[in-house]
């Protein structure tokens, strides 16, 4: 493996995320953001975890200077919100094809070859993302569209099966922007499949990963081909790396922290109700009010998580709330919390319906999203940015 990614150390703290933010430059990042090297910004497990909204994300940009509204960074954040109003509209619909690819749903095998999973296709570009995704927690957006690609189309396995399986080792995992990606490069979300070749890999990649010789050593005509018959090309017989596991619940060096909902410990309390997504430093209204963290265990049995992952969400949450973290089905952590005086907090849509009766705030949005579902991203854009010339005039924050 290469050590491109090596330097990629996610530490869980809104310091990190401040300075991911004061490191971004726009023009290069526009430039070069199509490189594995390139001067991305690495926000997205930050994005994710709630340690910074977007408004701020963009504020803490403008700060050094004017961006137009259609800047490629802010572009970008726009796909985020994209995904989320989608989500928003179509519900549990996101985790089905939105409508047929480009062959029908069962053409598609629903479990992961052995050999994806252990980065041994013997396809350099694939079995270098799996090493990458496994050592960081984090890939490039353009290795995710490699990876996904390949599992779609050359190796005929459904959407469904990868985007399960790159969500649990994700740092940034967000069931919203990776199911809806992978809808988008299945041709199920958008209007075509999405296919690569090895010149591609090798104008954006470092050279480990350059896939001469190898079945995406061709042109895109025979891709689409490849893509169109339900044919798979053959798996692999490269050097296998072990899948690190998932977990449904915190690994035992985190669980020693949780408990059973206790109401007594926040009877008669103004208390900040703290999740997954929402880590970031108590507003003003908060400070000074003690911390109550809540893990849904349903939505951890359906969604397992890596050690990295639980570690960087369980540290930054033994931060905030040192005193109170609550493991529990929504069942049981909702009633005790009402034994508090009043409930603080960012709602986020990963939690369940039964969650919405707390008095959250919604989470801030940076564009204006039209009122019915957007049919295309182009549209939704388009929509949230009308008569804006400049990214100050969004709500930035
Ligand atoms: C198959 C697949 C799965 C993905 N899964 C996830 C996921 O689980 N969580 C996630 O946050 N993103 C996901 N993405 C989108 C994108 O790859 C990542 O947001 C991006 O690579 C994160 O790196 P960055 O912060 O350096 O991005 P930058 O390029 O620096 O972009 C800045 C921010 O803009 C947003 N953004 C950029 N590109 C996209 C995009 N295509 N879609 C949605 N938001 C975007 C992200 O919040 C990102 O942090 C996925 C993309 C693909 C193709």
């Amino acid at each position: 493996m290469n050590d491109l990614f090596e330097r990629d150390e996610f530490e869980p703290s809104t310091a990190a995320a401040r300075a991911r933010v004061a490191d971004v430059r726009p023009a290069a990042y526009a430039r070069t953001r199509n490189a594995l090297d390139g001067d991305v910004t690495r926000l997205s497990p930050y994005l994710t975890h709630g340690f910074i909204t977007l408004p701020q994300a963009l504020a803490g940009v403008l700060q050094r200077g004017p961006l137009p509204v259609d800047h490629k960074l802010v572009y970008e954040f726009a796909w985020r919100e994209y995904f989320h109003h989608v989500w928003a509209h179509e519900g549990e619909g996101i985790f089905e094809s939105l409508h047929e690819g480009v062959l029908p749903d069962a053409a598609y095998a629903r479990e992961l070859p052995r050999d994806i999973r252990e980065g041994a296709t013997g396809v350099p570009v694939i079995d270098q993302a799996v090493r990458t995704l496994y050592a960081t927690g984090y890939l490039h957006n353009h290795a995710r569209m490699w990876l996904a690609s390949y599992v779609v189309h050359l190796r005929k396995v459904h959407w469904r099966a990868g985007a399960d399986w790159l969500y649990g080792h994700l740092l940034d995992g967000d069931l919203a922007s990776n199911h809806l990606s992978w809808q988008w490069v299945a041709g199920t979300g958008s209007h075509k499949p999405y296919l690569f070749n090895a010149e591609n890999v090798e104008r954006y990649a470092p050279a480990p990963w350059h896939s001469r010789s190898s079945v995406v050593d061709t042109d895109y005509d025979s891709l689409d081909r490849l893509a169109r018959s339900p044919r798979a090309v053959p798996g692999g017989r490269g050097v296998p790396v072990a899948e690190p596991p998932l977990f449904a619940t915190p690994p035992s060096a985190l669980h020693a922290g949780f408990g059973a909902p206790a109401a007594a410990a926040v009877q008669g309390q103004a208390v900040r109700v703290l999740h997954a997504w929402d880590l970031a430093d108590p507003g003003p209204a908060q400070a000074g009010q003690p911390g109550v963290a809540v893990f849904d265990a349903a939505f951890h049995r359906r969604w397992p998580w890596s050690a990295r992952r639980w570690q960087f969400v369980g540290t930054r949450l033994q931060a905030l709330a040192p005193a109170q973290r609550w493991w529990g089905e929504a069942a049981e952590l909702l009633p005790a919390l009402q034994a508090a005086a009043t409930c603080s907090g960012t709602h986020s849509a990963h939690l369940g319906r039964a969650w919405k009766s707390l008095p959250w705030r919604d989470v801030p949005r940076l564009f204006q999203a039209p009122k019915s579902r957007a049919g295309s991203f182009s549209k939704f854009f388009s929509a949230a940015t009308r008569g804006l010339r400049q990214a100050a005039e969004l709500a930035v924050d």
